[in-house]
Order: C-alpha cells, then structure tokens, then sequence
C-alpha cells in the first residue's frame, strides 16, 4: 500500500514521515494554513531521500504558476485540486514530473486513474486538508481502476476500516496526523504508517 503524508512544513516532520516509512510526502503550495512557499518546499525537499516521491500540491493556480513553482521547488511530482480538464495534463506532461489528479469522492463515480491523462488519481473529500471524511463505502462495486489513493478523513483509528471498505492502491493523510491545524505529530506519523502496514498483512 502506498502512503502519503501530506501538508509537511518543517526538516522534523519531514524525517518524521521518512523514518516511518512514507511513500510520498506533500507539501501544500496553495492557500492552506499548511502553505510553504516554493523556496520553503526546496529545502524541505533536499531532506527527502531517493525513492521516496516529493508532491507540490496546487489548488486552481495557472498552469505556469504550477510549472514555474514546481521547478522551483524540486518535487518529483505535481497534484492539481479543482477544475482541470485534460489538456491541464497534457500540458504539465513536458514537466517530466508524476502528475496527480485530485477529485472530489462526491464526483467520481466510475473513475479510473488515467481518465485526463494523470498518472495517479486522489479521491478526496469535497474540501481538501479538512480532516472530513466521506462514506468510503460508496465506491462499492465500483472502486477506481488502476493506481489510486483513497483521502479525506483518515487517521490511524480509521484507516484500517477505509482501506478494508474501499480497497485503494494508496492512502493519503494530512490532518489525520496533526495536532492542530498545520501542526504534524511524530507519533501520529508513526502510528498512521503502523495502522496501514498492519491492514496490509490482514
Ligand atoms: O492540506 C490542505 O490544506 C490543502 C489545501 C488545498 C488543497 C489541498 C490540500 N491538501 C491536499 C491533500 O493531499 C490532503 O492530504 C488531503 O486532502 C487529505 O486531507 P485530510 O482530510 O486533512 O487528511
């Protein structure tokens, strides 16, 4: 199962996240109480190692805001939340980057990953880093094809029943391990990982 824990904004949670294991690690670089701004992601980045994938997240910003912040920033990978259609895709393509497509759950009946050409798909609560959760269960019969990550909502009491109800490629967690709004907890890091490695073996 691949984890991302996103909405990082300091070396420690940074190495919080790596210690435990994460897959991926976010930094918010759109309107978010957990926002750093590109310059704060490069360094942050620069405590990442190898192997472990590093995601720029935007919400609705010009796509040459998003070329020109990533770059900056140095990630491995972009995640565009709101209204994009494929073209947005198509265009971030040249970047070489991992593109992440975010959706509303609420919306995403009969999705599949690569639908708008992404090479990851985000199934999200209808309000991105809220920490709500949505009914998991809906997906049903019909959970997303290919490489998805299940969000919104989950921390490391819930997130063994997520995984069981909706069965995604990925999980990915932002509030879930906060203490407070923007501020991330070690333990809670650990714990989230240890919870969805155990639901792994089950
Ligand atoms: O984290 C934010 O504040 C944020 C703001 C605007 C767009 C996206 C944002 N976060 C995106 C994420 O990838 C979160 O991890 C995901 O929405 C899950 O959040 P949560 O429900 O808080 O675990």
């Amino acid at each position: 199962m691949f984890v991302k824990i996103c909405g990082l904004s300091t070396t420690q949670d940074v190495e919080a996240a790596v210690r435990a294991g994460a897959d991926a690690i976010g930094f918010v670089l759109t309107a978010s109480p957990r926002r750093v701004s590109p310059e704060q992601a490069r360094r942050l980045v620069a405590a990442v190692p190898e192997g472990v994938l590093t995601v720029a997240v935007f919400r609705d910003e010009p796509l040459d805001q998003v070329r020109r912040d990533a770059r900056e920033a140095g990630v491995g990978a972009v995640q565009l939340h709101g209204e994009h259609p494929a073209s947005a895709f198509a265009e971030l393509r040249d970047l070489g980057l991992t593109l992440v497509r975010a959706t509303s759950a609420a919306s995403a009946a009969g999705a599949s990953c690569g639908d708008f050409g992404e090479d990851l798909l985000l199934l999200d609560s209808p309000v991105p880093g809220s920490g709500e959760s949505w009914d998991w269960s809906a997906l049903g019969e019909a959970p997303p094809a290919g490489r998805w990550m299940l969000a919104g909502g989950l921390a490391p009491a819930n997130v063994a029943e997520a995984v069981a109800l909706a069965r995604p490629w990925g999980v990915d967690v932002s509030s879930g391990v906060e203490v407070r709004r923007g501020v991330k907890s070690p333990e809670l890091i650990a714990e989230f990982l240890r919870e969805v490695r155990a639901a792994g073996r089950g």
